[in-house]
């Protein structure tokens, strides 16, 4: 029998002597490589904190004393202490396992949200309530990496958690000295200080956390349970007796005890998608992503644009900038993870001159929204935002999804946004963005291999026209990767006798006039993009028609404004209704409805000369 079958919940692990507590790590071990590798997820993360996971589960009573893990992307070992091993096998798939805690799955999950760095306000804030219902009996407890450390949120937290007399609560700082790359900053340095202070002798009385009215212990070798138990139950008990916040500062090594994971320079497979458990290689083939066609873009860029500079947050080779920044050193910036940062200082980076690419994934851009909107478009500064994993993502479910970035910057005065279809779109839209000086720019693109070239048919008044119809009865206004499939609606509708002409804005918004002119000539408009209905292009579109008194009805196809779970990206856009087949069958269904009988071709076709006047 192993020991990690006979764990069904947190309390199970209390009863573990110190051998089997040693022969559960090796088993937890041995099943994430297993597993992980089958379904794909966070491998490199979560073994390096198989020990940690053991210690915070026995000496702290979750769900009472609640455990908040920053991120969440680590809570695997904390799940399978949670009674859900066997779920695994389903791991990140549609109606199966989260790869982040979820509420719905275990009281002892709390918070879903995978964006980084708000472990500690989550804390602060239930410490707060503790206190006020006199749950003295309660210690909430905050997992954050040193990478998480880098983000703003945390230090807003630390500052109140500081101040935090009579709330007793424990930081765990989980510090491997990785966020997917080696953490930057001075908060990386401080943490080097304090890990060699056993050896330099330097007090940790001046740490920065003691400084900020937190006892600070440590640092502890993270993956020793009985260091780390006789350290967190000290903690535990000094935050109760002085009822204010401990920090447990734990060094641990991200990939643990799995050499191809210890070894990979880049992230220590950070997230791996099925790969060979011998090697962590891919299991299969790599194709061009819109990733990498962007990477090698911007170095051309770069080569000839000394002007452009770029940043990333935390996240250097996940947005392709490793090539520019192996390239050209001194013009890429690591700002950790803190994207309000990257983007304001992309405005003091815009203000002196030069021109900044901000490169994030889209979800991520949320977080900067107030910055884009005050500090760069408020100046009309020439920053280029580029959205990668904008739409449906896929397997990281609802925080990562970037289905909200169209709807976020469309209210920003003067920035001008791309979503290209193929890509050699891509190439040449980064470089119209760069060449834009008048404000911001950005461009959005999916998580996905980049296919192939879609071919204009024509490119009237800047929008290129990717399939016309022998009658003007439908528009199809095209949003970025969903071109292929609104191209092959149209072929489908051809064979139902119903005229769609597909045309693609480039610079999906704000409107391109020339929209509103193709539309006056068609009797119904079908938007499509993957992103949001609410606020995205398509309600831009009916505005913009609105406006001119074009009564032209106008449907918009798009995400519904709900938080989509996890998912293949396939089957989300499929029911969705963001493929071919479905925007064929859903087009027909509205065409039949709201114009009548399905009738044949008109007696004239749409030429230049008919949409040039209309233009
Ligand atoms: C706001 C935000 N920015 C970026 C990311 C992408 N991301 C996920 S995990 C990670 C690195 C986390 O590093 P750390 O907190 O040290 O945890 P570790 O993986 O080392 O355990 C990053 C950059 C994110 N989830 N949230
Ligand atoms: C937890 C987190 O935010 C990242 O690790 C994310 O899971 C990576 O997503 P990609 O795999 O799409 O790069
Ligand atoms: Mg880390």
């Amino acid at each position: 029998m192993k020991v990690l079958d006979t764990i069904n919940s947190p309390s199970d692990l209390r009863r573990l002597n110190g051998e089997e507590l040693d022969d559960l790590a090796a088993e937890v071990r041995r099943f994430l490589i297993d597993a992980v590798s089958r379904t794909g997820g966070h491998l490199g993360p979560n073994l390096g904190v198989v020990e940690l996971t053991i210690a915070l589960h026995r000496v702290f009573d979750s769900p009472a004393d609640p455990i908040v893990w920053d991120t969440g992307h680590q809570a695997y070992v904390h799940k399978l202490f949670t009674g859900r091993t066997l779920a695994f096998s389903q791991l990140r798939q549609e109606e199966g396992l989260s790869g982040y805690p979820r509420r719905a799955e275990s009281e002892h999950d709390l918070v879903e949200n995978s964006h980084a760095s708000t472990a500690l306000s989550y804390v602060d804030g239930m410490a707060k309530a503790f206190q006020l219902k006199g749950e003295r009996h309660r210690t909430p407890v905050a997992v954050v990496g040193d990478g998480a450390l880098t983000g703003g949120l945390s230090w807003e937290a630390l500052n109140n958690i500081g101040a935090g007399q009579g709330r007793p609560l424990v930081v765990v700082v989980n510090d491997n000295t990785r966020s997917y790359s080696p953490t930057v900053g001075g908060i990386a340095s401080h943490l080097s200080v304090l890990r060699n202070s056993s050896t330099t002798g330097a007090t940790t009385a001046s740490s920065i956390f003691a400084n900020l009215g937190l006892i600070y212990l440590g640092p502890y070798d993270g993956h020793d349970i009985g260091v780390l138990e006789h350290a967190l139950r000290r903690a535990r008990k000094l935050a109760n007796q002085e009822r204010r916040a401990v920090v447990v500062h734990c060094v641990t090594v991200k990939g643990r005890g799995y050499p191809p994971a210890e070894a990979d320079e880049a992230d220590c497979l950070h997230a791996v998608g099925v790969v060979d458990p011998a090697t962590g290689r891919p299991a299969g083939p790599s194709s061009p992503t819109w990733t990498s066609t962007f990477g090698d873009q911007i170095l051309d860029v770069a080569k000839r644009r000394p002007d452009v500079v770029a940043i990333t947050a935390a996240m250097l080779r996940p947005v392709g900038l490793h090539k520019f920044a192996t390239t050209f050193p001194t013009r890429v910036f690591d700002v950790g993870m803190a994207e309000q940062h990257a983007v304001t200082s992309a405005a003091g980076l815009a203000m002196a001159g030069l021109h900044p690419v901000v490169a994030i994934y889209a979800t991520f851009v949320n977080r900067a929204f107030d910055q884009a909107l005050m500090d760069v478009a408020l100046h009309r500064l020439p920053v280029t935002f580029v959205l990668d994993r904008a739409g449906v993502t896929g397997e990281d479910g609802p925080s990562h999804h970037g289905m909200w970035d169209l709807s976020v910057l469309s209210v920003l005065p003067g920035m001008r946004i791309a979503a290209p279809r193929d890509p050699s779109t891509l190439r040449a839209q980064l470089w119209e963005a760069v060449n834009d000086d008048s404000g911001p720019t950005a461009l959005r693109f999916p998580k996905a291999n980049v296919g192939q070239d879609i071919p204009a048919v024509r490119r009237v008044g800047g929008i290129d026209v990717l399939a016309e119809g022998t009658s003007r009865d439908v528009l199809v206004v095209s949003a970025g990767a969903v071109a292929a499939d609104c191209v092959r609606a149209a072929e489908l509708l051809a064979g139902q006798r119903i005229g769609v002409t597909v045309i693609d804005p480039r610079w999906v918004l704000p409107v391109n006039p020339a929209v509103v002119r193709f539309a006056r000539a068609h009797e119904l408009v079908v938007t499509v993009e993957d992103n949001l209905r609410t606020g995205g292009v398509g309600a831009a579109v009916s505005q913009a028609l609105q406006d001119d008194r074009v009564s032209t009805p106008v449907c918009n196809v798009g995400l519904e404004r709900e938080f989509l779970q996890a998912g293949r990206r396939r089957d989300l856009l499929a029911n969705a209704g963001l493929t071919g087949e479905r925007l064929a069958e859903w087009i027909r269904t509205e065409w039949s409805a709201r114009c009548g009988a399905v009738v044949g071709p008109h007696p004239y076709s749409v030429h230049d000369s008919d949409v040039e006047v209309a233009v």
